[in-house]
């Protein structure tokens, strides 16, 4: 205890809000100074609580109060609120008190109770009297005092004694930074007092009626460490015994006040937290409303206590962390958090959470925020920002956020002074999970249960303070003033009305002046009734400036006047049924969102449906899509081979058109040189049955007449050869074209014509290779279309392999036939050269010599003769005798009969019915195996 010297009256200048003097304080007897030990039975807590202004008999008169400061022999002097016409006044002799024990371990008597009857103005001094003779030791009504909230089985039984076993809050290590910045308080092993309770139920059950619901009002008061620890100004006015939660004042109007809990200088947070909040949050979880407020004047550390400092977290973090050990701790339940932030400044609301980022005041004018108030929902400002937050983190930096939105200024005892009153509000929606293997109900995705809903409100009120220089600071301390003048009015009429009634009815509060201020409007559902309260008064006693006397007082009265008006109803909140319809049910976001969840549930369900039946005809869709690309692809092929047989043709035709433009004809060497060009065209893959191998061959041969050559003439010598050739070529009657180069001299007209003729073959064979391509395609298509339906795509893919293997097959015949042409053709040209040759030998010999071989040639008896050499080219052999020529075109005739044979035989070639041979298309015989084809084939051939 420290001794200060009296602080100076508070004057009258003094704006702070004068809570109205506690009217029916009435002093009681004076104590004597002298100290003096009483019996346990004389024994007495003479505490003072301010009384309801009906039980004052003397106003104002406060006596000074009879501090006795010693070891032993101190007394604490309390004052009791007074019955209307009795005050008490009770000196206690510290000395009689045994010490307490240590937290955890102090003894719980059923006589423990007896102290804070004395405190309760609905008791009597009869009862106090009695109790009092009951009461041992102050001891045991400092372990006894403290309420609870809320009967742990939900009951508004206000257990008025109850033993906390650990009052003295949570150990400081178990609190410890988290990793993600919050901090984990003793949530999970705290114990309530409710369940702690150490004193006899039959005792309470006197009390309980009448003390019901006081217990859900907790006041508590906070000092705030001095200022520099300036000892000078400090007087021994004033008393804090935080052990026994009271605080004396030694000056004039002094008295003893006692609250639930007093926190001296020395006391963190954290410790504040767990006596002051710790249980109210818990019981906001469980699903009552509650609502938590720091009222002080300005600078004396509200904001210190409920945001706290990063290594001192305050009222608000620490309900955070615990709201969230709860949610871990109550897996049988699910829950839903969203919060709104708001502040009251100058008399308008403005929502923290839609200002702007910088923090600075929104650029953009907030939409007005107006209080209303409906039967469920209580009052509320609307419209509000609410953020929903699923993590302590994020609910810290929504709340940092508002914080930084939050009007602050400097003032004469505060730099960073609130000139707001911040409302935080956490609305805690919960409602029971389905136990493992029941299912919700499917048709409306309802749990069994409904949805509760309850709402935390921490509040940080703008302090109190005298008249500042600066104009702007003035018209704030005068709105904050007026809202805390009218919230002590308020507190103050309800324990006036409270006593008029008897205690009784009639706390609507339509006579309050709730409307007089938005901070009393807001806190009206509090005041009234609806919530569970905790007050935090901050109080600091002195400083290098000033001593706040006056203001402090004020600030014990409030409190006092608090704990003993504020009677509380609190109700666990009904669990609401249903999303729709009532307000309460709309503004269940657990219950709607559960219904979105389910609709969209129900969505994701048809349409999987759907997909599953749609399936099919998507897989149809894909094979028809790859049918036509495979279609495509083979369409390409075919254009591709087309156009290599195109090149082909074309090739050939310039072979031809080259042998021809060699102008063999012209010398007459070989004057079917055209017809023979036409003959490889055919060879090459003509199709026309005009191409006949012999006349075209044979006639090549250098027949100066102008009969038609044929190898008739050329083997004359011999005439079984010649009857064998002309027998196996083709009359003259077979061919209607037989002769037309005959005389190897063909004239121009003939030429043109013959080259006509062959242009008409190419063309007919080109528009014939054209038909077919167009039909193989089709009947690919065909094919395509039904491996589509029936049968594996392997099995197109192995149709058109194999009509490709027939393509390349048809191509390498047409290429050996045409190498056969080529040095067919080639043995010719070097026959007819060396015939040439051999006339112009003659004609240099002489008249003489050039008639016998003239005649000679003519009779067959040539000088030269075709030779076949290994590599399989006819080449001229000059015999010099006439012996040795017949026997080299013996021999030519052989090797041409004997290739004609093998040409026969390999069904290259057929032989008509009159010895004529005619070329049998390669094409012919590939296209056995395709209809389309071979029918083609038939009918270029008719
Ligand atoms: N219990 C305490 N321990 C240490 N410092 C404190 C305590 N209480 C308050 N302070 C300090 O005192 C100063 C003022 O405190 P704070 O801003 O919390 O006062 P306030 O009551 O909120 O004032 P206002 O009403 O003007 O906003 C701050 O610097 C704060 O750190």
């Amino acid at each position: 205890m420290s001794e200060l010297p009296p602080p100076p009256r508070p004057t009258a200048s003094s704006p702070a809000p004068q809570i109205s003097a506690p009217r029916s304080r009435k002093s009681l007897a004076t104590l004597p100074h002298t100290p003096r030990t009483l019996s346990s039975s004389q024994a007495s807590s003479s505490m003072r609580a301010p009384s309801s202004p009906r039980s004052s008999s003397s106003r104002s008169v406060l006596h000074s109060p009879t501090t006795y400061v010693g070891p032993s022999k101190s007394l604490i002097n309390t004052r009791v609120p007074s019955s209307p016409d009795t005050s008490l006044r009770r000196t206690v002799s510290i000395a009689a008190f045994p010490q307490p024990p240590k937290a955890g371990s102090r003894p719980s008597t059923a006589s423990s109770i007896s102290g804070i009857q004395g405190l309760r103005p609905s008791g009597s001094l009869k009862e106090r009297k009695s109790s009092r003779l009951s009461t041992s030791t102050i001891s045991s009504y400092r372990t006894s005092k403290t309420t609870s909230l809320i009967h742990e089985n939900g009951d508004l039984k206000s257990i008025l004694s109850c033993e906390i076993r650990d009052m003295d809050a949570s150990p400081p290590q178990s609190r410890s930074s988290s990793a993600q910045g919050s901090y984990s308080t003793s949530a999970t092993t705290y114990e309530d007092g409710d369940d702690a309770a150490g004193i006899s139920k039959s005792t309470l059950k006197s009390k309980e009626s009448r003390d019901t619901t006081k217990g859900n009002v907790i006041v508590s008061v906070r000092v705030r460490p001095d200022v520099g620890g300036v000892e000078a100004i400090k007087t021994s006015e004033w008393t804090v015994d935080g052990r026994r939660a009271i605080i004396s004042f030694n000056g004039k109007e002094g008295g003893d006040y006692l609250y639930d809990n007093v926190f001296s200088a020395n006391e963190n947070n954290a410790k504040v937290y767990d006596a002051a909040a710790k249980r109210l949050v818990r019981r906001v979880m469980e699903g009552y409303h509650g609502t938590v407020f720091a009222y002080g004047m300005t600078g004396t550390g509200k904001t210190f206590s409920m945001q706290g400092t990063a290594t001192s977290p305050g009222v608000i973090p620490l309900a955070i962390t615990d709201i969230f050990s709860f949610i871990r701790e109550t897996p049988h339940r699910e829950f839903l958090l969203r919060v709104s932030y708001l502040e009251i400044y100058n008399e308008r609301i403005n929502d923290l959470l839609s200002a702007s980022v910088s923090g600075a005041p929104s650029t953009v004018q907030q939409e007005e925020i107006k209080l209303r108030e409906d039967s469920k929902r209580g009052v509320y400002a609307t419209p509000l920002k609410e953020e929903i937050v699923q993590s302590p983190t994020q609910l810290l930096r929504v709340i940092a956020r508002g914080d930084h939105a939050r009007r602050t200024g400097s003032t004469q005892f505060n730099a960073r002074s609130s000139r707001s009153h911040a409302v935080v509000q956490i609305v805690v929606e919960s409602r029971e999970r389905a136990p493992a293997g029941v299912s919700q109900d499917r048709r409306s995705g309802l749990l069994p249960g409904g949805v509760r809903v309850s709402t935390l409100s921490l509040i940080d009120l703008a302090g109190s303070e005298r008249a500042a220089d600066d104009k702007e600071r003035r018209t704030e301390g005068a709105h904050i003033n007026k809202s805390l003048l009218t919230l002590g009015t308020i507190i103050s009429k309800l324990s006036e009305s409270k006593e008029k009634a008897s205690g009784a009815t009639d706390k609507e509060g339509k006579h309050l002046p709730y409307r007089d201020s938005k901070l009393t409007r807001l806190l009206q559902p509090a005041l009234s009734g609806n919530s569970l309260v905790s007050i935090l008064c901050t109080i600091q006693l002195a400083s290098p400036t000033r001593t706040h006397a006056g203001e402090t007082l004020n600030t014990l009265k409030f409190a006092a006047r608090a704990k003993n008006s504020i009677v509380s109803h609190a109700k666990r909140a009904e669990e609401a049924m249903g999303s729709g319809g009532t307000d309460t049910g709309s503004r269940v976001l657990l219950e709607r969102y559960r219904l979105e969840i389910q609709a969209l549930r129900n969505q994701l369900e048809c349409q999987t449906k759907a997909q599953v039946e749609k399936e099919p005809k998507f897989e149809e869709q894909q094979l028809e899509k790859e049918a036509h690309a495979r279609h495509e692809e083979q369409m390409l092929e075919m254009q591709l081979a087309r156009t290599a047989l195109k090149e082909r043709i074309e090739h050939l035709n310039r072979l031809i058109l080259c042998s021809k433009s060699t102008g063999v004809n012209n010398h007459g060497g070989l004057p079917s040189l055209g017809r023979l060009s036409r003959q490889s065209a055919f060879d090459a893959g003509t199709r026309s049955l005009r191409s006949s191998v012999s006349q075209s061959t044979l006639s090549a041969y250098g027949q100066p007449s102008n009969r038609p050559m044929s190898l008739i003439s050329v083997n004359s010598y011999d005439p079984a050869v010649s009857a064998r050739l002309a027998s196996s070529l083709p009359h003259e009657d077979d061919e209607e074209n037989i002769g037309e180069f005959a005389d190897g001299k063909a004239s121009t007209q003939q030429q043109i014509a013959a080259l006509q003729a062959d242009l008409n073959d190419k063309n007919r064979y080109i528009s014939t290779l054209e038909r077919r391509l167009l039909q193989a395609r089709r009947s690919s298509h065909s094919r395509i279309s039904i491996g589509m339906k029936s049968s594996s795509p392997n099995a197109e893919l192995t149709d058109t392999m194999a009509l490709l293997r027939e393509r390349d097959m048809e191509i390498n015949e047409l290429r050996q036939q045409l190498d056969d042409k080529d040095r067919m053709l080639t043995a010719l040209r070097s026959a007819a050269r060396h015939r040439d040759l051999a006339h112009i030998a003659i004609d240099a010999c002489g008249p003489g010599m050039k008639e016998t071989l003239s005649h000679r040639h003519s009779l067959g008896d040539s000088d030269y003769a075709l030779t076949y050499t290994p590599d399989n080219n006819f080449s001229p052999r000059f015999e010099g005798t006439p012996e040795g020529k017949r026997k080299s075109m013996d021999e030519m005739s052989r090797i041409l009969d004997e290739m004609i044979q093998d040409r026969v035989e390999s069904g290259q070639l057929i032989k008509g019915s009159r010895g004529s041979v005619r070329v049998v298309t390669g094409s012919r015989r590939a296209s056995e195996s395709i209809p389309g084809i071979a029918s083609l084939t038939t009918s270029n051939a008719d």
